[in-house]
């Protein structure tokens, strides 16, 4: 094969695994070791040619500008309350590398905002991040997580809230954990791994070892973890994941029992006022036990043990407990139960709608509820009577998200925010003391320099190929026509009940105002935009609808002139970037340009690294034959083949490729970016056309990051420049001042 300067990547033929009788050959299996010297240099020469690449693609200077510009304004997240009258939220005066968490004791005239905690005092880089944050009953004590390089891995750390005053005990390994105190602020409940073996991990992020046997824990404040008590752990289900609130009377420990990622949960309670001596007393019982014998676990009651349906917490009324479902309802609804009478006391509080999704329940002022629902992928916030659930008030929303309903059950004011594709970001404040909701905008972003008058946002319904309709949203300037030469980017995920809703993004409103660029969002199959049977049409045998639908929407945003091939750039990241790879190999014709994040693209071996066992909820496993038949038909790295020796293929070629992933993704390893991109060059290199210096297969390996969360506005922004530079390289965009 004469490669086209695409570095050299070794092929391992005799790496052949057999699936039911079938022989898959791996010749890059190699690639799955990050440790070994080999993939380092591979690593290493790949970044020498993106570098390369990306040293030529003229707008990257101007997009880099052009977003530190936009990104630097003023900004704030919904604030949440503890004890009385104290109030905490995030700010980013504009280019901090991460938001700093505040408090005030209320928002009246004079009120001063006092500066909690300031990540970017962590790490000189900006690679350290917080991951959670969680303030005791009384705000006396602020529990929260911490990340490196942008692991899954997180390290809790306490402060005292009046001195700022830091404890000494950290809490580690600790992964997939909320943070819950009790309310007697003697400590709180959070999930964890067992620690590595000495020596086997040597920078927590980058190994790819199987997640298995997650533990539930509480901790005493004060003391070292190694007296932390186990509250439940379930050896004989290594998968299961376990996680736990208290109720809002602090008497109930609410534990969801999760194994894959489908919306389905075990629902196991523990009543505390039952506890003789309360956790305390119950951690020295087990000391006081032979400590290798079975850990005695708190006695938890098992309300729902199976995995048919998803039960969330509402609100208690002593044993009366309000849970959201889609126990019988795809599109969700509220029920209430009594513990007293866990089988036969079920009943609806609201009932399913017939068309929208019940997307959340909050508890406010005593006995009313608000809940938000998605109608055709656009939010609709209610006020209802938590007793009966009947409808009291209708919020005003303009199309867009509800990102962040905070409220308390004793309190009758709220707060929730809103953002759309043309407006950054509002919080209102809603207060509920009066007889209608009094709604008044609390904080505004406010983007200097962007004038939303100059484009629009419309929704239009794509026919797929099997006729299902597919919403999908474009952004674009007004003044644009549809004769097909506008550079356009379309996004999509479509997976594990997502729904992608409008929001605003900086990147997306600079491609639009300097490049001209046309946005889209297809909201395809596998997503959560219709409930949980438009997640299931999207997912197991069934995710290849995911592809038709995206590709159904490229086709549309073509033929209707907004767009055409050579100038289509499609994005995704994570299930979306495998939604990217499958497209460019089903339909290479379809694109210039392919975007894809953090994907996972070898399907036959995802499921053996970190959470990927997780994720077979979703796309089966290829230990199983009928499953193995799925996955070998859509797996991207499975599936690279040359168009142009295909029938019909001419002179057909792949769009020009990036594949972006980093050292730390622990949530979809590395490998899976690598073996793809090894397996592209060298069967894509045959042709004089693809080569890197007409349309490439290129790689964007970040260092110390992860799969996305955590990262600092400067990475954002550096990233954010590269991939879209590409792009506008690629799509022949042209810069307008
Ligand atoms: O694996 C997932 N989620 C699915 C996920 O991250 N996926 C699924 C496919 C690849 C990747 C993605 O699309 O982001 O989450 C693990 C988790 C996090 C927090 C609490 C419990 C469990």
């Amino acid at each position: 094969l004469n490669q086209y300067s695409y570095p050299n990547a070794r092929r391992d033929n005799s790496v052949v695994d057999d699936f039911h009788g079938i022989t898959i050959p791996d010749p890059y299996r190699w690639l799955e070791n990050p440790d070994a010297q080999e993939v380092k240099d591979f690593v290493h020469s790949q970044l020498q040619l993106t570098d390369s690449v990306l040293e030529s693609c003229a707008a990257r200077p101007n997009l880099r500008h052009k977003l530190t510009n936009l990104f630097d304004h003023p900004r704030y997240t919904v604030p949440f309350r503890r004890s009385h009258n104290t109030y905490f939220y995030f700010h980013n005066s504009g280019l901090q590398p991460h938001n700093v968490l505040y408090m005030q004791n209320g928002f009246h005239a004079g009120a001063q905002p006092h500066l909690l905690l300031d990540p970017n005092a962590l790490s000189p880089d900006g690679s350290v991040s917080l991951t959670a944050v969680s303030v005791s009953q009384h705000a006396d004590f602020l529990a929260y997580g911490l990340s490196s390089s942008g692991t899954d891995w997180v390290t809790i750390n306490i402060m005292r809230i009046q001195d700022k005053h830091l404890l000494p005990h950290t809490l580690s390994w600790v992964k997939f954990s909320s943070i819950s105190w009790t309310h007697d602020t003697k400590g709180f409940f959070y999930s964890r791994y067992p620690a590595p073996k000495e020596g086997q991990l040597v920078d927590a992020g980058t190994e790819t070892n199987t997640n298995l046997y997650h533990e539930l824990y509480y901790h005493f404040l004060g003391t070292d973890q190694s007296q932390d008590i186990l509250c439940w752990r379930d050896p004989q289900n290594p998968e299961y994941r376990f996680r736990a609130s208290v109720s809002d009377d602090g008497r109930y420990i609410i534990m969801y029992i999760e194994q894959g990622c489908d919306p389905v949960n075990k629902l196991y309670y523990c009543d505390m006022s039952e506890l003789t001596n309360g956790l305390q007393g119950f951690g020295n019982k087990q000391e006081e036990e032979d400590p290798h014998a079975h850990a005695t676990m708190l006695p938890f009651v098992k309300l729902v043990d199976t995995f048919d349906a998803q039960f969330q917490y509402v609100a208690n009324d002593d044993t009366v407990f309000t849970f959201l479902t889609n126990k019988n309802a795809p599109k969700y609804k509220l029920v209430r139960v009594d513990l007293k009478e866990p089988i036969n006391s079920w009943f609806d509080v609201i009932h399913e709608s017939e068309r929208d999704v019940l997307e959340s329940a909050c508890a406010v002022n005593g006995n009313q509820v608000i809940v938000s629902y998605l109608s055709d992928v656009k939010y609709v916030v209610q006020v209802r009577d938590l007793e009966t659930g009947c409808l009291q008030h209708l919020l005003p929303i303009d199309i867009g998200t509800v990102n962040g309903i905070s409220a308390r059950r004793q309190d009758s004011i709220f707060f929730f925010g809103f953002s759309s594709f043309l407006s950054p970001g509002i919080v209102y404040q809603c207060d509920l003391g009066t007889q209608a909701p009094v709604i008044k905008i609390f904080r505004e972003i406010v983007v200097p320099g962007f004038d939303r008058s100059q484009f629009h946002a419309n929704q239009v319904f794509v026919a797929s190929k099997d006729g299902t309709k597919i919403p999908m949203f474009i952004v674009a300037r007004k003044d644009i026509s549809l004769d097909g030469s506008h550079p356009c980017l379309l996004y999509g995920y479509g997976g594990f009940n997502a729904s992608v809703t409008p929001c605003f993004s900086v990147s997306r409103i600079v491609l639009a105002r300097h490049l001209g660029c046309v946005l889209s969002i297809a909201n395809i199959r596998g997503g959560g935009e219709y409930g949980e049977e438009w997640h299931k049409a999207g997912s197991l045998a069934k995710k290849q609808n995911c592809f038709d639908d995206f590709i159904s929407a490229a086709e549309y945003l073509v033929s209707v002139g907004y767009t055409q091939p050579a100038k289509l750039c499609i994005e995704g990241g994570s299930n979306g970037g495998l939604l990217v790879a499958a497209c460019i190999n089903q339909r290479p014709d379809l694109f210039g340009c392919a975007l894809a994040h953090v994907g996972v693209m070898d399907m036959l071996r995802f499921h053996k690294f970190t959470i990927g066992h997780a994720w077979t909820s979703e796309f089966g496993c290829s230990e199983k034959e009928e499953e193995f038949h799925w996955l070998i038909k859509y797996s991207p790295l499975h599936n690279v083949r040359r168009p142009w020796e295909e029938f019909g293929g001419g002179s057909i070629q792949y769009p020009s490729t990036m594949l972006l992933t980093a050292d730390h993704d622990d949530r979809v390893v590395p490998l899976h970016s690598l073996k793809l991109l090894a397996t592209m060059q060298y069967v894509l290199s045959t042709s004089m056309k693809q080569s890197p210096q007409t349309n490439p297969i290129i790689a964007r390996i970040e260092c110390k990051a992860g799969h996305g969360a955590g990262r600092s506005m400067q990475k954002i922004i550096e990233e954010a420049a590269d991939r879209y530079g590409f792009m506008a390289k690629v799509l022949e965009a042209h810069w307008i001042e």
